[in-house]
């Protein structure tokens, strides 16, 4: 018994400190999702006292995500709910006084404005709106919101069809589509011609009134301080559909309606904000040059347009998210930096600095960017707090005496008590065909032992022009739970290193990122805890394109399954949902003019290298990187007799994770696979 006993004991010693494995915690797993919560968009009310936040949770049953509104002090005391239910609360704004907030909410059956009396408590719908409200703005004397839905376009009549007689059971007839885009990933059915319109109503409800007009999308509403004019953006030339990147600031005279076009020099521009004391207007956005990536810069000019000057020259990071000081000499904004989601502010000569890193978004799925802050008027902030090993929080600091970040939540608590996780590490690796470094990490299993050998998951992401960080990720985590090192890194072309980095791929995508990604295989095999015979490769729409490239030019991988891929440039860009962005800024002609510069670095190009068996993964109704994509690639295989299998996952769009079934059987499918090889 004693010998017994020893032995018993060994295993637990070896396993690295860091990692050891605490017998009363279990492995995550599939249904832990649902176990998840999240804090995101958190909004401090104007004298920074109090924080309300979208609480997001996930129902077992209904298999779905619902939201909530909550509320803490800045003190991290008086946490309570605002509202309750399984049903979607969101998009929360502050009057300027703090007595009231406005938010949107699907408690009557469909998403209406409602506006809350924080004092009584007392709330009420204040629309009656046949399609759904956004970018909801308080007016700054609080008597009256902005707010934006589509409205459908007037359908001129096709055809003089005659009507089926009375009990004839006919067909459903047919569906007409004239219009560019008329379809939307997320949206199942084909689009009906709609423009998005600004409207405006008294904050104690009544008839709206809709302030613009015509066949265009109006957008980014935002009020001048003194509540006699609004700005927006909008390109309203006829023709925004085909030329996607062209929306111009326009400033409108609430009481005349009378509309200035501010700006007029070609490509985008996004979220104008007049400064609290209305001399300056800042936007963000950048001179168009019709290519995949262009930094976004932040621009301020005069009210009248005139004195453009670009203010972010020495960040040379993507720009998001602006907000003025209250001071009007600097504004906040959102960053990614090193695949790190911050909050910075820079001041009007250009000199930023970091306000708060690490910010989280609300995702179950992959650890890309991204996250939410609001600042109040006295320097009190809000952030949703991200990290590697728990999904995120909020907390709270205060700019520029710097106080220390302070977490206020913990909802997670127990989750991350009772589960062994995976941990993640860095790793920089040199590439190997010029001087660039490549950013990366690695997820080891819970009860990880460097003596031990381990199967490999390179997982790849997509975009491609985004990042990749050490961000909590139930999607990653779940792959190591199940005993896989999984790898993931930001290749060139990945955002948040410099548009040296993310150009480098423009019009040359896939090219060496793919040298990129098997630098890090290597780096990561010469750790010595790799088992070679059990690489596995996998990556979904961007990272799809790159795993099919990938087991194109090596057979290295054991097996691969790629998810959401682009396999074919050519039928990509004339059966995708953004068609005219892909063929107009990801390549130089149109596919029928150029063939060869689509087909080169199509996936497709190289199928007759490949001898990886592969799964293809996508969303039965995946409008972004089509069905049709992942087929071409599975009977090219079948074709030559690589072992295939391909996984239309139901009721899906682009983004499966968005629902957690569809997210558990994503893994489930995938980890299948390799389990098979
Ligand atoms: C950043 C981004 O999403 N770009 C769009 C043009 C896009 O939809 N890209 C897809 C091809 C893609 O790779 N999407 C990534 C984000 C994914 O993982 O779905």
């Amino acid at each position: 018994m004693k010998k017994l006993l020893i032995l018993l004991l060994v295993p637990l010693f070896l396993a690295s400190p860091d990692q050891k494995v605490d017998a009363q915690k279990t492995n995550f797993d599939y249904l832990d999702i649902y176990d998840l919560q999240y804090v995101d968009d958190p909004q401090i009310s104007p004298d920074g006292n109090t924080i309300i936040y979208v609480r997001h949770q996930f129902d077992v049953m209904t298999d779905r995500r619902y939201t909530n509104l909550w509320s803490i002090s800045f003190s991290g005391d008086n946490h309570k709910p605002i509202t309750s239910g399984k049903l979607g609360y969101g998009t929360p704004v502050w009057s300027p006084d703090g007595s009231r907030i406005a938010y949107t909410s699907s408690e009557d059956g469909s998403n209406q404005v409602f506006v809350r009396w924080m004092d009584s408590g007392a709330t009420s719908s204040i629309t009656n709106l046949t399609h759904s409200p956004g970018n909801l703005q308080w007016s700054p004397d609080g008597t009256q919101l902005l707010f934006t839905i589509n409205i459908p376009a007037e359908q001129p009549k096709i055809a003089n069809l005659p009507s089926p007689p009375e009990g004839a059971e006919w067909t459903e007839g047919a569906t007409v589509i004239d219009q560019v885009y008329y379809q939307a990933d997320g949206s199942f059915d084909t689009l009906e011609e709609s423009y998005s319109h600004i409207y405006l109503i008294s904050a104690e409800g009544g008839a709206p009134r809709k302030l613009t007009d015509g066949n265009y999308d109006h957008s980014s509403p935002s009020w001048a301080p003194d509540g006699g004019s609004i700005l927006f953006t909008a390109d309203r030339s006829g023709n925004a559909d085909l030329d996607p990147n062209n929306a111009q600031i326009y400033e409108m005279n609430i009481e005349s309606g009378e509309m200035t076009q501010i700006t007029n020099k070609r490509g985008p521009h996004g979220s104008p904000k007049i400064s609290p004391d209305g001399q300056y207007i800042a936007y963000t956005g950048y001179e168009d040059q019709f290519v995949g990536y262009q930094l976004t810069d932040l621009y301020i000019m005069n009210r009248d347009g005139s004195n453009l000057q670009k203010i972010s020259d020495d960040l040379d990071m993507d720009v998001s998210d602006i907000t003025w000081a209250n001071d009007s000499r600097s504004l906040y904004f959102r960053y990614d930096e090193e695949g790190n989601s911050k909050l910075g502010n820079i001041r009007l000569n250009g000199d930023y600095v970091t306000v708060a890193s690490n910010l989280g978004t609300s995702s179950i799925g992959r650890p890309y960017g991204g996250g939410a802050y609001s600042v109040a008027d006295n320097g009190r902030f809000a952030i949703s707090l991200g990290s590697p090993d728990r999904p995120t929080e909020l907390a709270v600091g205060h700019f520029p005496t710097r106080m220390a970040i302070t977490q206020l939540t913990n909802l997670n608590e127990l989750f991350t008590e009772s589960k062994n996780l995976g941990v993640t590490t860095e790793f920089w690796v040199d590439s190997s065909v010029d001087d660039f470094e490549i950013h990366g990490w690695i997820l080891t299993p819970p009860d990880f032992d460097p003596s031990q050998q381990y199967p490999m998951i390179l997982e790849i992401h997509g975009g491609p022009h985004t990042n990749y960080g050490p961000r909590f990720t139930p999607e990653l985590q779940l792959m190591a739970s199940k005993g896989y090192v999984v790898v993931y890194t930001n290749p060139r072309g990945s955002t948040s290193y410099s548009t040296e980095f993310a150009s480098y791929i423009n019009q040359n995508y896939p090219s060496e990122d793919h040298n990129d990604l098997m630098d890090a295989v290597d780096y990561v095999v010469d750790l010595g805890y790799i088992d070679e015979d059990r690489l596995y490769i996998t990556g979904g729409s961007g990272g799809g394109v790159l795993s099919s490239w990938a087991i194109g030019k090596t057979d290295r991988f054991a097996a691969a399954v790629v998810a959401k891929p682009v396999i074919n440039w050519y039928s990509f860009v004339l059966t995708a949902d953004m068609y005219p962005f892909f063929a107009k800024y990801w390549f130089t002609e149109y596919p029928w003019d150029d063939p060869e510069q689509y087909l080169e670095r199509s996936p497709i190009s190289l199928v007759g290298n490949v001898t990886t068996p592969t799964m293809l993964l996508v969303g039965e109704y995946d409008y972004r990187t089509p069905v049709s994509e992942s087929q071409q690639y599975y009977q090219a295989l079948k074709l030559r007799g690589v072992d295939a299998s391909m996984v239309k996952i139901s009721d899906s769009s682009h983004s499966i994770a968005s629902t957690p079934s569809n997210l558990i059987r994503k893994v489930a499918y995938i980890l299948g696979w390799f389990e098979k090889y």
